[in-house]
C-alpha cells in the first residue's frame, strides 16, 4: 500500500481483456463491479494481494478475497463454470484462510473448462467499488501472474465511505432478505412462473415458464438487484457475492420454491430447445455479432446506389454531376469491403462460437477470398468459357476458386477448424501448442476446404438460392404474403436472424435479395401500428413508449414496439402483420430486390436496386394499413 493506493496483481497469466469483452452481461455490464479479465494460458490462480478468503464457492470456480486494506476482489474462473460442479478444479484455500500475494488459490484444467463451460476467460473484479475512490487499470496486454499490476485502487476518504455505507445498508440490517426474496419472486411473475431456481456465486438462476411475465423494470429498480438478463434459456438475476446465497436461502424459506441443483435448472431449461431451435440459436449467435458491420456496409452501398444509378430520373446523380464520381467510387470501396470479405467476418464469429481461436477464423475466411483465387462472382462466366483455374494434387484436379460473398462454405470450414483445434489442444503439450496446433489446424482445414467443403457447400448454397428464387418466381403472391406475415412473429422467437444468412447467401449467389425488402416493410409496419397507438393513447407513459419504439422500428429495431406496445394490445400487432403481408405480396410480384442488407426500416429504400417505385408503394401500404386499422380499433377500445 503506497499513499493509500493498493496494487492488485494478476492472479493468472494470460491475455488481458476489458470487461466489455467478456461474453456475459453480468461482467460486461459491470453488474458486479469494475475490473479486468484474463484469458488464461494456464490454470494456476494465485492470490493477487494480501488478505482473507471471504468466499470460496463449493464448486471452487470463484474466490472472493478481502484485502487487509478493505478492497474486495472476486476472481471468477471462466464463464458458467458453476455448472461444472467443481470438476476440473482443485482449491488450495478455504473460507477464512489468510493469504499473502502469490499464494496458490485454485488450480484448474484450462482445456477442460474451455471445452465444457461457456468460456475460460476470468474476470477479476472489485466488488466493493462504492468504497473505492479511484481505480486504475493496467495498459499491458499480457498478464504475468504475481508480477503484472492488474489494478490499482485508492480508498475513498472516510466521510465519503460512511455516506455510501449509509445509503445502501437497508437490506443488511433487516431480517435476512425475506422482503427482497419475496419482491424478486413477485417481479418474476410469482411462484407459479418459477419452475426451478438455484444460484451461483453472483446470481440467482431460474428456469421460468414464461419470461414475458417478468417485470424487468420493478426487478431492476430493487436496490439489491444489480441487473438481470436471459441467457441459454435461464433467467438470471445478478445480486453479488456474499449476498446471493442469503437471498436464495430466504427465497427457499419464504416460498414453495424448493432448493434445486444447477443440473435441475440446466435440465429444465435444456428441455426447452429442440435440434431446430438449437440450430437457429447457433446461426443467431454467429450472425448477430457481425450485423453492425453488414448493416453499415449496406447503408453506405445504398448511398452509392442513389449516386450512381438512375433511381429518380433517367440519369443518375453522377451522370448529372460527374465531379461526384470520385466520391461515389471511394464510398463503394469503403462500403463493399464487409461484403467482399464476408467469409472473414463469418469465420471470426463462427470459430469463436464453435470454441476455437477467432483469429484463425479470420484467417480461414481470408484464405477463402485470397486474390489469387478465381473470384466467386466470375465463376459462372468461367464455367461457360470452360476456363476454371485448377490445382493438380498428384493427379487430383481441384478448382482454384474463391468464396466471396458465400456463407455456407466458411460456416462449415470454421466448424471443422475449431474442432481440429480443440482436438489437438487437448493432446499437444502446452509448450508446443503455438508451434503445432494453429499451423496444423489451418493447413488441414485449408486443404479440406478447397477439396471437399468448399465445392460441396458452394453447390448446396446455390441449390438453396436457386430453389428459393424458383419458388418465389412461381408463387410470388403466396411467397410474399407468407414471408410478410411471418417475419414479425419470427422476430419474436429470434428465428429471424437465420434469414440473415439466407439473405447474404442470396446476395452472394445472385447479386441481390428479394427477401430483405419484405423485412424492411415488416419493420415499418410494426412502427406504423405503434405510432397509431401513440396518437390514440391517453396515458403519457404509453404515448411516450409508443412514440419512441415506433421510431426505433422505423430505424430497423422492432422489439421495443412489439414487446412494449403492439403485442400487449394484440390488435396493433395483427394490423401490422396484415399490412406487411399485403405489401410483401405486392413487392414480390413487382420483383423488388435489394443489393445489400441495409437499415431494415425507412432508410431501407437506399438499398433497393430494382423496383424503387414499387418499394415506395409497399412502404405506403405498410404505413397506411396498420396505422388505420390500429387507430380505429384503439379509438374504440381505449375510450371505453
Ligand atoms: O437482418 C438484417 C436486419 O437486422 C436487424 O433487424 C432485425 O433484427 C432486429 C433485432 O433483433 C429486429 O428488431 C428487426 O425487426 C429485424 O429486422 C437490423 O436492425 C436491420 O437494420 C437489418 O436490416
Amino acid at each position: 500500500m503506497v499513499n493509500g493506493q493498493e496494487k492488485i496483481l494478476a492472479p493468472l497469466s494470460g491475455t488481458i481483456k476489458s470487461l466489455e469483452d467478456v461474453p456475459d452481461p453480468t461482467f460486461s455490464q459491470k453488474m458486479m463491479g469494475d475490473g479486468l479479465a484474463i484469458d488464461p494460458t494456464d490454470g494456476k490462480v494465485i492470490a493477487p494481494l494480501d488478505g482473507e478468503i471471504v468466499q470460496i464457492f463449493p464448486t471452487k470456480h470463484a474466490v472472493g478475497i478481502l484485502s487487509d486494506e478493505g478492497t474486495e476482489v472476486l476472481i471468477h474462473i471462466g464463464l458458467d463454470t458453476v455448472n461444472l460442479d467443481g470438476e476440473g478444479f482443485e482449491a488450495h484455500v478455504k473460507q477464512g484462510d489468510k493469504v499473502k500475494a502469490g499464494d496458490p488459490l485454485v488450480t484448474f484444467d484450462v482445456e477442460f473448462v474451455r471445452k465444457k463451460a461457456a468460456g475460460v476467460i476470468t474476470p477479476v473484479i472489485i466488488t466493493n467499488g462504492e468504497q473505492v475512490g479511484f481505480l486504475e487499470k493496467t495498459n499491458e496486454a499480457i498478464a504475468v501472474a504475481g508480477d503484472t499490476v492488474l489494478l490499482t485502487t485508492e480508498k475513498q476518504s472516510e466521510s465519503e465511505s460512511v455516506k455510501q455505507k449509509k445509503s445502501g445498508a437497508s437490506a443488511t440490517s433487516e431480517a435476512p432478505y425475506s422482503r427482497e426474496a419475496n419482491d424478486i419472486v413477485h417481479a418474476l411473475g410469482g411462484e407459479e412462473n418459477i419452475n426451478v431456481a438455484t444460484h451461483c456465486v453472483t446470481r440467482l438462476r431460474f428456469a421460468l415458464d414464461d419470461e414475458d411475465k417478468v417485470n424487468k423494470e420493478s426487478l431492476e429498480n430493487m436496490d439489491i438487484v444489480k441487473g438481470s438478463f436471459s441467457a441459454n434459456g435461464q433467467f438470471q438475476v445478478v445480486i453479488g457475492q456474499g449476498t446471493v446465497d442469503k437471498v436464495y436461502a430466504a427465497m427457499v424459506d419464504e416460498t414453495n420454491i424448493g432448493e434445486a441443483s444447477k443440473e435441475d435448472v440446466k435440465a429444465a431449461t435444456g428441455k426447452k430447445k429442440n435440434p431446430l431451435q438449437r440450430g437457429i440459436k447457433v446461426l443467431a449467435d454467429i450472425f448477430i455479432p457481425i450485423l453492425p458491420a453488414i448493416v453499415t456496409a449496406g447503408l453506405l452501398m445504398g448511398i452509392n446506389n442513389i449516386l450512381v444509378n438512375p433511381v429518380f430520373s433517367e440519369q443518375s446523380i453522377i451522370d448529372m454531376y460527374p465531379q461526384w464520381a470520385g466520391v461515389a467510387n471511394m464510398i463503394i470501396i469503403i462500403a463493399n469491403t464487409a461484403f467482399t470479405f464476408l467469409p472473414a467476418l463469418i469465420g471470426w464469429s463462427a470459430v469463436k462460437r464453435f470454441g476455437g481461436n477467432e483469429l484463425l477464423g479470420v484467417v480461414i475466411g481470408l484464405i477463402m477470398v485470397h486474390p489469387d483465387l478465381l473470384n466467386a462472382w466470375s465463376y459462372g462466366d468461367a464455367v461457360k468459357s470452360d476456363d476454371i483455374p485448377t490445382w493438380n494434387l498428384f493427379g487430383l484436379e481441384v478448382e482454384k476458386i474463391g468464396y466471396q460473398g458465400q456463407v455456407l462454405p466458411v460456416l462449415f470450414a470454421s466448424w471443422v477448424l475449431a474442432k481440429i483445434e480443440i482436438f489437438m489442444k487437448k493432446r499437444v503439450m502446452d509448450s508446443l501448442q503455438l508451434l503445432i496446433v494453429a499451423p496444423v489446424a489451418l493447413l488441414i482445414t485449408g486443404f479440406l476446404t478447397f477439396i471437399i467443403i468448399g465445392p460441396i457447400t458452394f453447390a448446396i448454397g446455390n441449390w438453396i438460392t436457386d430453389g428459393l428464387v424458383a419458388i418465389f418466381d412461381q408463387f410470388a403472391l403466396l411467397g410474399g404474403l407468407v414471408y410478410g406475415a411471418l417475419y414479425a412473429p419470427m422476430v419474436i422467437t429470434g428465428m429471424h436472424h437465420t434469414f440473415l444468412a439466407v439473405d447474404l447467401q442470396l446476395i452472394g449467389s445472385t447479386g441481390s435479395t428479394f427477401l430483405w425488402p419484405i423485412l424492411a416493410l415488416s419493420n415499418i409496419a410494426q412502427g406504423a401500428a405503434a405510432f397509431a397507438m401513440m396518437l390514440v393513447a391517453r396515458g403519457e407513459k404509453l404515448k411516450g413508449l409508443a412514440g419512441t419504439s415506433g421510431l426505433s422500428a422505423w430505424l430497423g429495431i422492432t422489439e421495443p414496439a412489439m414487446f412494449g406496445v403492439n403485442l400487449q394490445y394484440k390488435y396493433p400487432f395483427v394490423a401490422a402483420i396484415i399490412g406487411s403481408s399485403i405489401a410483401g405480396a405486392f413487392i414480390t410480384m413487382q420483383h423488388v430486390t435489394a443489393a445489400s442488407i441495409g437499415i431494415g426500416g425507412v432508410p431501407g429504400f437506399l438499398s433497393i436496386e430494382n423496383g424503387m417505385v414499387s418499394f415506395f408503394i409497399g412502404m405506403g401500404i405498410v404505413i397506411v394499413i396498420p396505422f388505420i386499422i390500429t387507430f380505429i380499433i384503439a379509438k374504440r377500445k381505449l375510450s371505453q
